[in-house]
């Protein structure tokens, strides 16, 4: 048997991994197709931690930003309730194809999921499933990547892979400037120090003070995530 890279990993799943590409809300197809790449990068060995985004339904500073009716504290606690909601849907989809999972949100809903502990999370990587990660960091003004980076700490992962809509970091967007140039490699500092906006710098920040590298991809090309898990070069790494 080969020797496993990364006895953990913790992949980020953008919201919009649910829904039609360019979308909004749930379609159970991308769903579906979504669960099929968590399973095969399950069935590469390593525990597979999943932190949901909420954008296919809701970002908590868009919608505060777009009236003065909901204040941006209210609005968070909304994004984080869609973070709920989507990993339902996961979890739904993941047994849809035969991976067992369960969800710990830090925000609980009873009939749904448990709150998550550090310790909830180990049971369920015993008994060999995936733990989908909900509700965010639990706190307004913060993101999922955040939420990515701090749930990785707590759950000792080595490494976190950001599951977007781009192929990785370029030196701009490459959704607003066609002539960016991908990374390769590049350092959580030059992240921060050169404003790239494709993930949030709190999550770098404690990145860096924990060591934890990571790589951001493109979850529509599949074998992505599980070559990203197997330790492969794919997309764009992010490490000290
Ligand atoms: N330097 C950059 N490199 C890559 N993507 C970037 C960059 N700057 C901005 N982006 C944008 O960041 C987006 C990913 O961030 P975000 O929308 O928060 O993703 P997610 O929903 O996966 O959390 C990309 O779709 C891209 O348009
Ligand atoms: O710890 C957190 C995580 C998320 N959110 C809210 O939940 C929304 C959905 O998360 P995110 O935008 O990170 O989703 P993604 O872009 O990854 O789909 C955010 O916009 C925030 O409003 C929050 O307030 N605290």
């Amino acid at each position: 048997m080969s020797v496993l890279k990364y006895k953990r990993v913790l992949i980020k799943l953008s919201g919009e991994s649910l829904c039609e590409k360019g979308g909004s809300g749930i379609d159970p197809a991308a769903a579906k197709l979504t669960a099929e790449k968590i399973k095969e990068a399950m069935q590469a060995g390593s525990d597979i931690a999943v932190v949901i985004g909420g954008g296919n339904l809701l970002r908590g500073a868009a919608l505060s930003s777009s009236s003065d009716m909901i204040p941006r504290n209210v609005a968070d606690y909304m994004g984080m309730l869609a973070t709920v909601i989507n990993a339902s849907a996961l979890c739904e989809a993941l047994k849809s194809v035969n991976a067992p999972s369960a969800v710990l949100s830090a925000l609980p809903v009873k009939a749904l999921n448990e709150e998550f502990t550090a310790a909830a999370a180990e049971k369920h990587f015993e008994a060999g499933e995936a733990v989908i990660l909900a509700g965010g960091t639990g706190n307004p003004f913060f993101s999922t990547d955040t939420c990515a980076a701090l749930r990785a700490c707590q759950i000792r992962a080595g490494l976190i892979v950001k599951a977007t809509k781009v192929d990785g970091v370029y030196t701009e967007d490459p959704i607003k400037n066609s002539e960016a140039k991908l990374i390769e490699k590049i350092s959580f500092s030059e992240i921060i120090a050169n404003d790239l906006k494709v993930i949030d710098h709190t999550a770098m920040t404690l990145c860096r003070e924990n060591n934890i590298p990571l790589r951001v991809l493109n979850m529509f090309k599949d074998g992505n995530i599980t070559k990203a898990v197997q330790g492969e070069s794919v997309g764009t790494e992010i490490s000290a």
